[in-house]
């Protein structure tokens, strides 16, 4: 989120959580004084989420300090015990690459490194972005049996409204995340796609 009007359309059209990030080399880069009306605008039981990668600590209080999101969510190499460091919930987000075993990336190791994870967010780093790539990754990829009620796993990678049904009936994630998809250009979301999205993962089986 970048816009006042995206929080309101995005709640308005029934997304559970929304995304503010506080990468200082994104397109959707937000500083502290920038998110301030966009959290401001947060209807209540959306929750917020601020987004970082490999922040310096102080970065991320800030952030806690000055906006009080509900949840961070770490998109780099940060470890366990740097993300559980902070008096907030988190997501740890993750690329195909900790999925293609027999490397030294392995998806239980970073499961086992973060076990007070809220929650893991399985996302597409195949452009060399770690977020917001709008690319898609091959889904036969998901943790095969993994379990949501253990583990919440989200989907997230190049997401759109054309493919997001068949998404959520291939791999059965606990939510999905989208940012692209929905947008304009960078940042500027679209209240017409956010709905067209949201339709259809409500009428996804
Ligand atoms: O969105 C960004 O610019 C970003 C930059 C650095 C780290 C994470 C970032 N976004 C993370 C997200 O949660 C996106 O919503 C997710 O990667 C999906 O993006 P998209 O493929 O564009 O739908």
């Amino acid at each position: 989120m970048t816009r006042v009007e995206d929080v309101r359309a995005s709640a308005a059209a029934g997304a559970d959580a929304l995304g503010f990030v506080f990468v200082p080399k994104s397109k959707r880069a937000l500083t502290i004084d920038a998110a301030r009306d966009l959290f401001d605008a947060m209807p209540p039981f959306v929750q917020s989420v601020a987004l970082f990668l490999d922040p310096d600590a102080a970065w991320v209080q800030s952030v806690i300090e000055e906006l009080a999101p509900d949840l961070l969510q770490f998109h780099g190499n940060e470890s366990g015990a740097f993300c559980r460091q902070f008096p907030r919930p988190y997501i740890k987000a993750a690329g195909t690459d900790w999925l293609s075993g027999g490397t030294e990336r392995r998806w239980s190791d970073l499961i086992d490194d973060h076990p007070t994870a809220r929650g893991f967010l399985l996302d597409s780093h195949e452009t060399g972005a770690l977020g917001g790539s709008g690319a898609t990754f091959d889904w036969s990829h998901w943790p095969k049996g993994h379990d949501n009620d253990r583990q919440p796993l989200i989907l997230a990678g190049g997401l759109t409204a054309a493919n997001v049904a068949s998404a959520i009936s291939a791999v059965h994630p606990y939510g999905v995340d989208v940012s692209s998809g929905v947008e304009v250009s960078p940042g500027i979301k679209s209240a017409e796609k956010i709905q067209e999205f949201m339709s259809r993962v409500n009428h996804a089986e």
